[in-house]
């Protein structure tokens, strides 16, 4: 069978086993379409049946989180970790709590996590979880009941050694926090069991800026590598949690106006450059909506809708929001707004439709497993310092960040020249994440 056969077989197994995880199937179909050329290299990947192997997650774990609100309310809400490649390490990934949140979303993100992972170098498997719990107007009573309930289960399926989960959209050092408090109840005390927890009690310092000053890291090699630089750049950043927050103080820090931040409902537009600490006291301190921003900082305006349909001339678009947030019409506009590079900080944040229309602008792209991979490469960190029972400087691994963040944007381009496809990092990206994945599969028999 021919290499480009057996991807499209794959691809057509997984369609008709799952036809209705639309996320799902984006990720993988966008991933494999890209990694083909392997499997002319390496056919002993395709006798092993390495791929089809690699799209069925090793466990699915669906459960209910009954829950009491503040009203004596029983609520249930649904819960999810998908283990799903373990061939590295202990499977790692975050958590997510969003009323979006199923199987298909969390096999999306657990199916990047495995390459990602394998981008940093760290030892360690892909996963996902979360449920599709808003926490969003809730008071912190019911975010801990919440979170303990969902501990309760969870906690027969995870361990420092067997997977160890972490956060993302709506967990942060709170439900860390909360995740944590009901392990210990009901294990006994094992840090390694959760990354992102506080510094009080086993988390590492630098964790919560990894993702966004990662993606400013990775943002910096990209534009080196295309004789560009960060300093003196104009950025279009979506989002105002904790990637949008971090890339923004980075890239601020860099030499870079920020413009924007973002919510579900709207944007805010500040020509003096986004305040990081207005924002941080706005959406960490208060919880509150990015609209406030206008309201607070003069000459900052909002509108209402999606950033991506905003009327701006800017360099760098940082998507740190969600997935498929920027489309195929958003993406064809940035070549005529200025943009030179697109680094993803959310997960797939780029439809496909936005990916192919990078490539025919000529738009450096940055995908989202390798620019954002410094959360999680810095969880592997706080796993070996938990380990130790020590706790490294903020220097120290911030500096272990930017060099990851460094190996990564190399690895990618080197295995994009390799392959015939130079300037494509996410091809490379995906190749070489692969690669490591596809070799430890193989040695470890079936
Ligand atoms: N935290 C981490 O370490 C990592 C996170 N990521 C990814 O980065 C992205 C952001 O995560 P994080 O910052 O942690 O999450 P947060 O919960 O801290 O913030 C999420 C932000 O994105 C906005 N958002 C969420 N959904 C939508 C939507 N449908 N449309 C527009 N805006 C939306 C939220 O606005 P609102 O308040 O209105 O919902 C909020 O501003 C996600 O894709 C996540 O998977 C990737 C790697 C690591
Ligand atoms: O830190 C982690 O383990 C998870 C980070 C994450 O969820 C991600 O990279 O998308």
């Amino acid at each position: 069978m021919s290499a480009a056969s057996y991807v499209q077989s794959v691809l057509a197994t997984l369609k008709q086993r799952d036809p209705n995880q639309p996320e799902f199937f984006e990720a993988a179909s966008t991933l494999l379409n890209t990694i083909t050329p392997v499997f002319e290299k390496h056919p002993e990947y395709v006798k092993a049946n390495i791929l089809g192997r690699l799209v069925e997650p090793e466990r699915v774990i669906q459960f209910a989180v009954p829950w009491q609100d503040d009203q004596g309310n029983i609520q249930i809400n649904r819960g999810f970790r998908v283990q799903f490649n373990s061939a590295i390490g202990p499977y790692k990934g975050g958590l997510r709590l969003h009323p979006s949140v199923n199987l298909s979303i969390v096999k999306f993100l657990g199916f990047e996590q495995i390459f990602k992972n394998s981008l940093t170098t760290l030892p360690i498997g892909g996963a996902k979880g979360g449920a599709d719990f808003n926490p969003k107007g809730k008071s912190d009573a019911e975010v801990m009941r919440f979170c303990q309930s969902f501990m309760t289960e969870l906690s027969k399926y995870i361990g420092p050694d067997l997977d160890v989960p972490a956060g993302d959209i709506g967990v942060g050092a709170r439900e860390i926090g909360y995740l944590y408090g009901q392990y210990k109840r009901l294990k006994g005390a094992q840090r390694g069991v959760l990354t992102g927890k506080g510094l009080s009690y086993g988390g590492s310092l630098a964790r919560t800026e990894a993702t966004g000053y990662g993606l400013i890291y990775y943002t910096d090699e990209l534009l080196k590598a295309n004789e560009e630089t960060l300093a003196g750049k104009r950025a279009v950043i979506s989002g105002a949690g904790n990637v949008a927050i971090h890339a923004a103080e980075k890239a601020e820090a860099l030499g870079v106006k920020v413009l924007t931040v973002s919510d579900s409902n709207g944007y805010v537009v500040d020509e003096n450059g986004v305040d990081v600490a207005a924002v941080k006291q706005i959406k960490e301190v208060e919880r509150g909506r990015i609209k406030t921003y206008a309201e607070r900082v003069a000459g900052a305006k909002y509108h209402k809708g999606s950033v991506w349909d905003a009327d701006l001339k800017f360099d760098l678009a940082l998507p740190c929001a969600t997935q498929n947030e920027i489309d195929g019409e958003q993406a064809a506009r940035l070549k005529a707004a200025g943009v030179i590079a697109v680094a993803e900080g959310a997960n797939m944040p780029s439809d496909p439709d936005a990916i192919a229309a990078y490539a025919d602008a000529g738009i450096l792209y940055g995908p989202a497993k390798a620019a954002n991979a410094g959360g999680v490469a810095v969880s592997a960190l706080e796993m070996g310092q938990n380990s130790r029972r020590e706790s490294d400087s903020f220097k120290k691994v911030d500096s272990q960040l930017h060099e990851i963040m460094q190996h990564i944007f190399k690895a990618s381009a080197d295995a994009a020249d390799e392959y015939g496809v130079t300037g494509n990092y996410e091809a490379g990206a995906n190749i070489a994440g692969f690669l490591k994945v596809a070799d430890a599969m193989y040695a470890q028999g079936m």
